[in-house]
This record gives C-alpha cells, structure tokens and sequence, in this order.
C-alpha cells in the first residue's frame, strides 16, 4: 500500500484501499474524542497569492490583518513576522546557492507586471481537455530544447541569446512561477518528500482553463532561462504536469482565520499548499476528523469517539456541509473535487 512512512508509522490508524474512493484511512483501535491523531509540517511546495505577499509571513503564514510584515526579504518578495521565522526560512529552503540565486530570481519576477488570469478571455473557456493538454505540452517541449540548448551552451549563438530574452520579456504569473519554484526545490533538495507526491492521487485534466495551462508552459520557460543551471535538470514537462496533476486534488487552502478551518466563514484565501502526508484522508458529509492549521503544522483530531474499522473523514467543505442538502453537498464537491461523494451520510440521505 502506497502512503508516506509518517502514515504507516500510527498505531491508531491505517491508511487501505476503499471501494469506491481510492485510498482511505481506518481506525485500528479505539480511538476517543479528542485524540490528537496526526500532524505534519512536511509541505511540498506551497504559494501565497500576490496581493498578500507583505501581510503573510512566508514561514508560519501567520496573516497581519491587511498590514504588510515590516521584516522582508524584499529580493525573493517574501515578508516575516519574526527574525525567528525569518532565519527558519533561510535555513530550510535558501539552504543552497542555487536556491538562493532562483528564489532571488522570483523575487524580480514578481516585480515585473505579470497578466492577470482574471482578464484573459481564455480563462473563461473551459478545462483543456487531455488531447488538448497533451498537444500543448509537446509544443512546449520545442521550445524547451532550444532554450535549453541556449543554456548548456559554452557560446551560445545570436539566436539563442535573442530566444533567451524573448523568453524572459514574457512575464510569467507570479502566483504559478512561485508555487512551481518550491516543488523544483523539493524535487532537487528533498528527493523523499518528492516521492511522497509522486504517489498522490492524480488529475488527469488539472488545469482549470486554457489559461491556466498557458501561464503554467511560460513559467515552465522563464524557469529554464533562468534557473541556476545547476537546477536545470530539475525543470522538465514531467516534473511541472506532475506538480499539477498531483495538487488539484491535494492541496489545502491556506486561510486566513488559520486556528480552526472549519469556521473558515468570512476568513480569506491568502494561497495553498501541498501537505503530502496530510492528503490521504477522504471526505465526509459526517466527518468524525477535525482539522486545525498552527503555523505550518496541520494537526488532525478525533471529533467523537470512533470504533474500530471506521472511516476517518475530514470535511472538503469546511463546516458548511452542517447546513447543506445532499443535492448542494453533492454538487459543490462534483464541481470543486470532481468526485461523486460516496459518503455514508449521502448514501443514509438517499430518498
Ligand atoms: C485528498 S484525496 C484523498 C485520498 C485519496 N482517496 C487517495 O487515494 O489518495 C481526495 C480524493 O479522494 C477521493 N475521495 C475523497 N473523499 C471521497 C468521497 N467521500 N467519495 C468519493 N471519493 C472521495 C476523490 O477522488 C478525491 O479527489
């Protein structure tokens, strides 16, 4: 059974095959309310939204309330709420001179006055469909070899050096470069937790427009022109499609309200995250799982006592499931998670 090894390490629960919603997790033993069952800080690669940049400290994610962090690291484009915070960072991710120069790299990117998906027309048009996500990456592999090729070069050409900065006139989304950026870290520095995503549910289909896939090829290039070329290796097709293909289902929101998720009502959506370990547990209209973020640690607790042999579910829908029909229930989780919830609430609903 695949699951990462801090899963299979609990005496209390089990991750197992399920009927009908890929791997789950089951109690082993009794488990009283109560229980703190699981946590994890292990974070694959994770992004705040541009707009909220100054006001959450990149390490805890702790949010100012709309007031920008003062201690910055203004070269990545990242801000702190403490030295502590600051120098944790610095120790964990910029742990290298290659990580240094491409988060430097970003931070100039995000300066540069990246498009807005909101205002590209393709991005109302729907999801690319696999032939169409297929023939867009083959294109873009085109492209990839020459610029690598400009890269590797000794003596890179005229043309290779026009295509290199054509490549980076085209500014690509802060909000999908930075989220890329940190898997290709993972990927180069963390090799296990990488294999921990390999092993992820997949989306066949990730990207949410025809937009959404065209921003993903442009910062897949700006990388490549820009990276350290020691990182170089790490910057393929298969890498960034796994990226995407594995987050659409697995990431959990990072919200502003960050001490109980489950009243996230009226909080805001600061970005997202990939806690690998942490994505294993199903959903449930019924959830017996409550979840809690402190910092960058997600912890996961027994709501009631829970027999021997159940499920263990948390709740997709962040508390409102209590106060939704079984047709809203099951529509928003069709249209957000693109799975037909086999819960046993929906299924005790079923008139
Ligand atoms: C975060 S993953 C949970 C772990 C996943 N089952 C696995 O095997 O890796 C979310 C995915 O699990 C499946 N899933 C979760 N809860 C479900 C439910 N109540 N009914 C049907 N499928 C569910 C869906 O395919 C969903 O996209």
């Amino acid at each position: 059974m695949s699951a990462p090894a801090s899963l299979h390490a609990s005496t209390i629960f089990a991750v197992r095959e399920t009927a009908e919603s890929g791997r789950g997790v089951y109690a082993t033993q009794f488990i009283p309310q109560g229980t703190l069952l699981f946590e994890t800080a292990e974070i694959a690669a994770s992004v705040i939204y541009r707009e909220y940049w100054k006001e959450v400290c990149a390490e805890c994610f702790l949010y100012n309330r709309g007031r920008n962090w003062r201690i910055r690291d203004a070269k990545a484009g990242l801000a702190f709420c403490s030295e502590e915070c600051q120098a944790t960072w610095r120790n964990d991710v910029v742990n290298d001179d290659a990580a240094a120069v491409a988060i430097e790299g970003l931070g100039k990117t995000g300066q540069s006055n990246s498009s807005d998906p909101d205002e590209d027309p393709e991005h109302l048009l729907p999801r690319p469909t696999t032939e169409e996500i297929e023939e867009a990456w083959t294109k873009a592999e085109e492209t990839a070899t020459r610029i690598r090729a400009a890269r590797t070069s000794a003596k890179p050409s005229k043309p290779e050096r026009r295509l290199l900065t054509q490549i980076l006139a085209i500014p690509p989304l802060r909000g999908v470069i930075a989220y890329q950026l940190p898997a290709i870290l993972t990927i180069a520095n963390s090799p296990l937790l990488w294999s921990d995503v390999l092993i992820l549910e997949s989306e066949p289909m990730p990207y949410i427009s025809p937009a959404d896939l065209k921003f993903q090829i442009t910062s897949y290039h700006h990388l490549l022109a820009c990276v350290p070329l020691s990182l170089l290796e790490h910057i393929t097709a298969t890498n960034l499609r796994t990226l995407a293909a594995k987050s659409s289902h697995n990431v959990f929101n990072i919200w502003s309200q960050d001490l109980d998720e489950d009243t996230s009502g009226g909080s805001e959506c600061l970005g997202y995250g990939l806690w690998t370990a942490a994505s294993y547990w199903n959903h449930s209209c019924g959830p017996n799982i409550r979840k809690r973020r402190e910092g960058r640690m997600w912890k996961f607790w027994a709501e009631r006592d829970v027999q021997v042999g159940e499920a263990l579910c948390i709740s997709y829908l962040g508390g409102d499931e209590k106060h939704m029909t079984r047709s809203e229930r099951r529509e928003k989780l069709k249209e957000h998670w693109k799975f037909d919830c086999a819960c046993t609430r929906c299924e005790q609903e079923v008139v």
